[in-house]
């Protein structure tokens, strides 16, 4: 059975909509390729398990030698893996530090405000030869040092000050109120975050807060694009034929987002020899193609790398879409991942091999595994593992979304997180792993 757009227009679980838009069994990739393949071509091996396909892809790269760590000024770091964990260079914070404004005193009210030459308050930034004896009190701002004899902070709503200087309070204050001490959050060769997290602006922020001016930092995975096909558009409305490219635009920016570096995006023709000639000419740590991976005249992505003596690690993974998606070792010991043309298959192969090789590559740990109840019934393959796009909804479920054809981006541009619905369907219990996209929660 093919599959179609109109019916994969449903939700998965839909009772209007087949349950499956993709084909059922036989599965056709395990049936002679096309007329023009050698006679002696070998069938075509079984296609490797959802599961297993993801934890080869993130072991793919063990054994290459280790990327060496750079330095880099805080201000380059952000999106880069931690090459070594984050120590704290000082106590933080590194002096006790006045929560609040108002006045710093010593020992129980009321107390006598210091106001002379050289009292007239600590501000912030200042340090100061103010020293407190029990009984005095001195005005002081929010991030100054607090002096030392001081006991509390009092804030300026809680006190008055009545004549000849004499500052009361208006409740209870204890022993250290309003005082952030030092080393509260951390002390000097703490360690405040582990090699490889992914340095985040509020990485960035906590670096800076404990006295780095620079970072060790793993080199991002160097991955070039070949987007594969004649009928291709890079520009303006589909016409005779031929459609727009959506993969090239959209992958640059997905795989930065996974930590790669994008060297270059190149457009290729439907030919063997262009196709080999990038190969041979890239030195990308991964090769990525879209399109080419099945067994039309045209894909020739499985008989150039037979020929360029690559190792086949994946070839073929049951699942839908994407199911002609694979993964092999060049000759050079970098890799290609081939991604199947139709985009939302080419999103499954991203999701499932080059998610997972990247990150290996790039030093940072796998994915935390996340799960969350559907709202609805969504059938299972019979034999292979389904992606289904959904949006997460506020009480913690998943929705599946509309448009979900292996050729359609609609639902996905709608989604959050690809559900993995195993093979016979979600459990009693009717959760599903989510695979989260990268701009989940920011709508
Ligand atoms: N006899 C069989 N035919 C097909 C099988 C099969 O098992 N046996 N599998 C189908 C499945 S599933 C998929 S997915 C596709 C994979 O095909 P290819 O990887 O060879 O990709 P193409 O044939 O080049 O393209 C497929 C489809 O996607 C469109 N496409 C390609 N690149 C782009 C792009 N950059 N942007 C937008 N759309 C793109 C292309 O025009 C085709 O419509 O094979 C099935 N066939
Ligand atoms: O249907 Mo294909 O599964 O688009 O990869």
């Amino acid at each position: 059975m093919a599959s179609t757009d109109a019916e994969s227009a449903e939700p998965p679980g839909s009772a209007a909509a087949p349950a499956d838009p993709a084909p059922a069994d036989p599965d056709p990739t395990l049936e002679e390729p096309t007329p023009r393949a050698p006679k002696s071509h070998p069938a075509h091996p079984p296609a490797t398990p959802w599961d297993v396909a993801r934890n080869v892809a993130g072991w793919a790269a063990a054994g290459r030698k280790e990327a060496t760590a750079r330095v880099v000024p805080l201000g380059q770091a952000t999106g880069q893996t931690l090459a070594r964990a984050l120590v704290a260079l000082t106590d933080l914070p590194s002096f006790d530090t006045s929560a609040m404004d108002g006045w710093a005193v010593a020992g129980p009210g009321p107390w006598r405000l210091l106001t002379g030459r050289g009292h007239r308050g600590i501000l912030a930034g200042q340090g100061g030869d103010v020293r407190l004896s029990d009984g005095e009190a001195v005005r002081i701002a929010t991030g100054a040092p607090v002096p030392p004899g001081a006991t509390a902070v009092l804030r300026f709503e809680h006190g008055v000050v009545r004549s000849h200087g004499e500052l009361y309070v208006d409740r209870h204050l204890t022993q250290g109120q309003d005082v952030r001490p030092r080393g509260q959050e951390c002390r000097e060769g703490d360690e405040l975050l582990p090699a490889g997290v992914v340095v985040t602006p509020a990485v960035v922020g906590l670096a800076a807060a404990s006295g780095y001016d620079e970072l060790p930092v793993l080199p991002r995975p160097r991955v070039e694009v070949l987007v594969l096909g004649d009928e291709l558009l890079r520009e303006g409305l589909p016409h005779d034929g031929r459609i727009r490219d959506a993969l090239g635009p959209m992958l640059g920016p997905w795989l930065s987002a996974l930590g790669a570096e994008v060297v270059a995006t190149r457009r290729l023709g439907d030919t063997a020899t262009a196709l080999r000639a990038a190969l041979e000419a890239s030195d990308a740590d991964l090769v990525l193609t879209t399109g080419g991976t099945a067994a039309g005249p045209v894909d020739h992505v499985r008989p150039i790398l037979r020929l360029l003596g690559a190792e086949p690690l994946v070839d073929g993974v049951a699942v839908r879409p994407g199911h002609p998606m694979l993964l092999a070792r060049l000759a050079s010991g970098r890799h290609l991942v081939g991604l199947p043309g139709n985009p939302l298959a080419a999103v499954a192969g991203l999701l499932t091999l080059a998610e997972p090789l990247l990150r290996a590559l790039a030093g940072r740990p796998a994915r935390r595994p996340c799960r969350a109840p559907l709202t609805e019934d969504v059938p299972g393959h019979a034999t292979s593992t389904r992606l289904v796009p959904v949006v997460r909804t506020p009480d913690g479920y998943a929705r599946p979304v509309r448009f979900h054809g292996p050729a359609m981006l609609r639902g996905l541009a709608a989604a959050d997180a690809l559900a993995v619905v195993p093979p016979g369907g979600p459990g009693l219990d009717g959760e599903a792993e989510l695979l989260a996209l990268p701009w989940e929660g920011d709508r």
